[in-house]
């Protein structure tokens, strides 16, 4: 029997699964997690998934890795990291990103050539940053990785030798992660160095891009890697995502994506046109403010996970009149990198735990909402929501869900969609075969409810509303 190990190292924490290759059955899994914040030296993710997975990659005859994507990992010369990795939350990197839109030729160039117009989390605009306010790192740089191709990299050997590595081992990437940098054509799955050297000032190595189901090393035990790729691509072939499916996470980030068979190209800027792990695209909106906007509520209202979903449950629909518009680290989608959390409609008879926790659930479904119907103006059609992502787990989540976004949702069952992805990759890889193993679904809870409209209207007023969100300068 062979076994396969697909990991997501994302924002907050890596996760490790050890799956039979033939039917994906998950035989053993681990965690670990990551430290807080927007930037993270990359020896923290290493040092995390050596801690989870301990007794589990060894067993594996082979491994793939999915990772938060965008995130900026700088090398010099000699394969040391030069600086902390800037992370796709990270949003230091905004006015550069607007300059560079209209240095390049506008949004409507941008979409044409790279499928997105790039806000703050693209690596390109982290690489313009780093040139105008860390100069005498910017210079050092030789190449730049995603986290989940440096993963892939040290897991095949690669790393300075200082750390026991060997630098002239060969980088991989897939299209999927590459395509949420800004230098790179998911349309044509080329690179695009120019952009990446104009906004860094100099020349770098990029990874190659590897074929979906191609290997691309091996580790010191002798396990196959796969190409890897970002933790949504990743989610989508762990779900095996069906036509009329729009997938809904709500984990650090909130993102909203379907898969198609051609690239997206929205000049609004909206949704960005990623690639799949697959070989077809995947068209996703996503937002800085999902998941945690429900722990800063719990932590304020003094309560856990399940205690906020009660309470959020105790109230009726609009929660008595209180809208939280939830754009409390700044936004991305909408691009709105200054903005702050707004509350509005409070009152004497309405200020209570109950409402306040509702007001925070809708407020995040609400701007999820708002994502699905981005990506109808982008041509999809969605007929249902395959609701994941940690915050998946809260039941007032899961019921509230349906009525703000007026589509039945389906929960599948809790397990690591995006570790699960990274495995069938590496099994597809294992098995040299022309399609990914069939792996059966997961068996999905449904929850339908009447649509509530009347609380996304109240939403979008607020949300619409500049003089309420915009921080006086
Ligand atoms: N029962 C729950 N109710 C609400 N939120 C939850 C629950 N369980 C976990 N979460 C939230 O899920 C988030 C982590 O989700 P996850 O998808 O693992 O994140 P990421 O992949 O971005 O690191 C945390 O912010 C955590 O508070
Ligand atoms: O930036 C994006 C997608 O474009 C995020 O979805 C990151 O990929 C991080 O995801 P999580 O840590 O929330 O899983």
């Amino acid at each position: 029997m062979k076994l396969v190990a697909g990991i997501d190292s994302s924002t907050q924490s890596v996760k490790v699964v050890l799956v039979r290759a033939e039917d994906g059955t998950v035989v053993a899994q681990a965690s670990a997690p990551h430290p807080d914040g927007t930037e993270c030296h990359p020896d923290r993710w290493w040092e995390a998934l050596s801690a989870a997975g301990r007794d589990l990659l060894e067993r594996a005859d082979a491994v793939g890795v999915a990772a938060q994507q965008h995130g900026m990992v700088t090398l010099d010369d000699a394969g040391a990291v030069v600086r902390p990795a800037m992370l796709w939350n990270d949003v230091k990197s905004a006015p550069q990103a607007a300059a560079l839109v209209t240095e390049f030729g506008g949004a409507q160039e941008w979409a044409a050539r790279t499928g997105s117009v790039p806000t703050m989390s693209f690596t390109v605009t982290k690489l313009r940053w780093l040139a105008e306010n860390e100069p005498e790192h910017a210079v050092r740089v030789h190449r730049v990785l995603l986290p989940h191709d440096w993963l892939t990299w040290r897991l095949a050997g690669g790393g300075p030798r200082s750390a026991g590595g060997d630098p002239s081992a060969e980088p991989a990437t897939d299209r999927g992660d590459a395509s949420g940098t800004g230098y790179f054509s998911p349309a044509s799955g080329d690179w695009l160095p120019d952009y990446a050297t104009r906004a860094l000032g100099h020349r770098i190595e990029l990874p190659r891009v590897a074929a979906p189901a191609e290997v691309v090393g091996h580790t010191p035990w002798g396990a196959a890697l796969s190409a890897g790729t970002g933790d949504n691509m990743g989610a989508a072939l762990g779900m095996g995502l069906l036509e009329g499916d729009v997938a809904v996470s709500i984990g650090t980030s909130g993102t909203a994506y379907a898969v198609t068979e051609r690239p997206s190209a929205d000049p609004t800027g909206l949704i960005a046109g990623f690639a799949d792990a697959t070989g077809r695209f995947l068209p996703l909106a996503a937002t800085l403010n999902a998941a945690r906007v429900l722990d800063v509520t719990a932590r304020m209202l003094g309560v856990d996970p399940a205690g906020l979903s009660d309470l959020a449950l105790k109230a009726e629909p609009g929660a008595g009149g209180i809208v939280l518009l939830p754009y409390l680290d700044g936004e991305r989608t909408p691009n709105r990198p200054a903005a702050n959390g707004v509350l509005r409609g409070l009152t004497t008879a309405n200020a209570t735990p109950e409402n306040l926790a509702r007001a925070a659930v809708e407020a995040v479904l609400c701007s999820l909402a708002d994502a699905i119907d981005y990506l109808r103006q982008c041509g999809i059609s969605p007929r249902r929501v395959l609701l994941t992502g940690g915050a998946a787990k809260s039941e007032a989540v899961r019921r509230i869900a349906p009525a703000i976004f007026g589509l039945p949702v389906a929960v599948p069952a809790a397990a690591e969609y995006v570790a699960l992805g990274a495995a069938r990759q590496a099994a597809w890889a294992l098995s040299g075969l022309g399609s990914p193993p069939d792996w059966a679904a997961a068996p999905a809870e449904a929850y339908e409810a009447a649509a509530t409209p009347q609380v996304r209207e109240v939403y979008g007023a607020l949300r619409d509303d500049a003089a309420a969100w915009q921080v006086p300068t």
